[in-house]
């Protein structure tokens, strides 16, 4: 079985349950990373007040039109308008308020003179007693200033009714600085794709625990979850059992309830006790796909719901899960699809003609990749090192220094 079709097959089996899920509603400091359902519209106007740009004078601009450096327009100043709740009193002909960036721009004026071209004392080093260009004294306009300038005007950014982010939006921040300047505090995001992790094996235990000789430390409970929750679904359960079917079924069936997707590893293979493979029934489909690590592949639902088994060398999980599982999840997500990447082989390659490789590369200068550490599926450490697998396809048996290989990004 080629990696393509089982990697179709996967899919096929995926999409339409992850494609009609449902919705969320969720407040905006949960919002990051989730995908838009539907359009988000404007409720109001923005800016919703003429509000100045500039700290510095409301004025008329007529009034200021002949102001020159060597001959200021000389002019009262009669308010004061700082930012904040209320509305300013209209301003009269021949008149200036000292007005606050994000204040309300009285009636009556039309521009905002920044305090840089005046002849005011600078707002913020008052001598004790009233400056020039405080209220109740004058301030000298050096320059002048056309109808608009330094005034944000109502619904210069968006009107109210219109299309602030359109459904399908992946939020980043500045989606949700948008939300939330629109005065919108929650947010209807598809929902998520729910997994559960669930790993095998009487020799698996905890990190964190003494491993007796014969013993590892579960890889893959955590690299597949990490690997389910970069991949924009939430993690909903995680378990692990012995070698005991009943065992198994009993948490596969808990399992099956909560998630959408159900991630098992390791009981594929050949041996005499692999749980997996004994416990799951009918509906599950087991074969070996040409593609090393990650080989005994099985799929298919227990008791209604997608289910992967994957192979139990955590190398194998984690390429199992970047090449079957991530794909389809990533579009769940809203993700854009990853764009196939090639590089070059900084060194030859020797691979076996029969599967696809999968093997573990660092991303180098100059459109490089490294093979790093061997091809066994075991070399969990030598995984840590790389960023990419390089792809070595199913009939090529040696790929030569300065070729072009396919990479897939860690
Ligand atoms: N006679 C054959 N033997 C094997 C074949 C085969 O075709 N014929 N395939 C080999 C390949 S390829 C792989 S991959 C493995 C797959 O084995 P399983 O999925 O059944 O996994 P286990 O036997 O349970 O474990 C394999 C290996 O990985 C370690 N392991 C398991 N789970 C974890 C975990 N959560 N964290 C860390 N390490 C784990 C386990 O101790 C074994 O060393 O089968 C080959 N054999
Ligand atoms: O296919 Mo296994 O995953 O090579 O080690």
């Amino acid at each position: 079985m080629s990696v393509e079709q089982h990697r179709r097959e996967v899919e096929a089996l995926l999409w339409p349950p992850f494609a009609g899920r449902g919705t969320d509603r969720v407040a905006l400091a949960d919002a990051l990373d989730r995908v838009l359902s539907a359009d988000l519209l404007a409720p109001v106007d923005l800016p919703s007040f003429r509000s100045s740009q500039m700290d510095g004078y409301a004025v008329r601009s007529a009034d200021v039109a002949p102001a020159t450096d060597g001959a200021p327009v000389v002019l009262p100043v009669v308010a004061e308008v700082p930012a904040g709740p209320g509305t300013p009193a209209a301003l009269a002909p021949g008149t200036v308020a000292r007005i606050m960036t994000g204040a309300v721009v009285p009636e009556g004026s039309d521009a905002v003179v920044p305090v840089e071209d005046t002849d005011a004392v600078r707002f913020g080093a008052y001598p004790a007693g009233p400056a020039r260009g405080a209220v109740g004294t004058h301030v000298g306009v050096l320059a002048p200033r056309a109808a608009g300038e330094f005034v944000r005007d109502v619904g210069s950014d968006v009107r109210g009714g219109d299309l602030v982010l359109p459904a399908g939006t992946l939020l980043g921040p500045h989606h949700l600085a948008a939300a939330a300047s629109c005065g919108v505090a929650s947010l209807d995001v598809r929902a998520r794709v729910r997994v559960a992790v669930v790993s095998t094996g009487t020799e698996v235990v905890e990190p964190g625990r003494a491993a007796a000789t014969g013993q590892v430390y579960d890889a893959n409970l955590h690299g597949l979850a990490a690997a389910a929750r970069r991949a924009g679904a939430d993690v909903v359960l995680t378990g692990r059992t012995g070698d005991d079917p009943r065992e198994l079924a009993a948490l596969l069936a808990r399992a099956a309830e909560e998630a959408d997707l159900v991630l098992t590893s390791g009981g594929v293979s050949q041996g005499a006790y692999e749980v997996v493979k004994d416990t799951l029934g009918d509906g599950v489909t087991f074969r070996s796909v040409a593609m090393q690590p990650g080989g005994p592949q099985g799929f298919g639902t227990y008791e209604g719901t997608p289910i992967l088994t994957f192979p139990g060398n955590p190398v194998s999980a984690q390429v199992s899960f970047v090449v079957f599982a991530r794909p389809v999840l990533e579009r769940a997500a809203g993700r854009p699809a990853r764009e196939v990447e090639t590089r070059t082989v900084t060194g030859a390659i020797d691979s076996p003609p029969t599967k696809q490789q999968m093997l573990r590369g660092r991303l180098g200068p100059g459109g490089t990749v490294e093979v790093v550490g061997g091809a066994g599926s075991h070399l969990v450490a030598t995984m840590a090192a790389a960023d990419a697998l390089v792809e070595v396809p199913e009939d090529v048996g040696r790929v030569e220094a300065g070729e072009s290989v396919r990479v897939v990004r860690l």
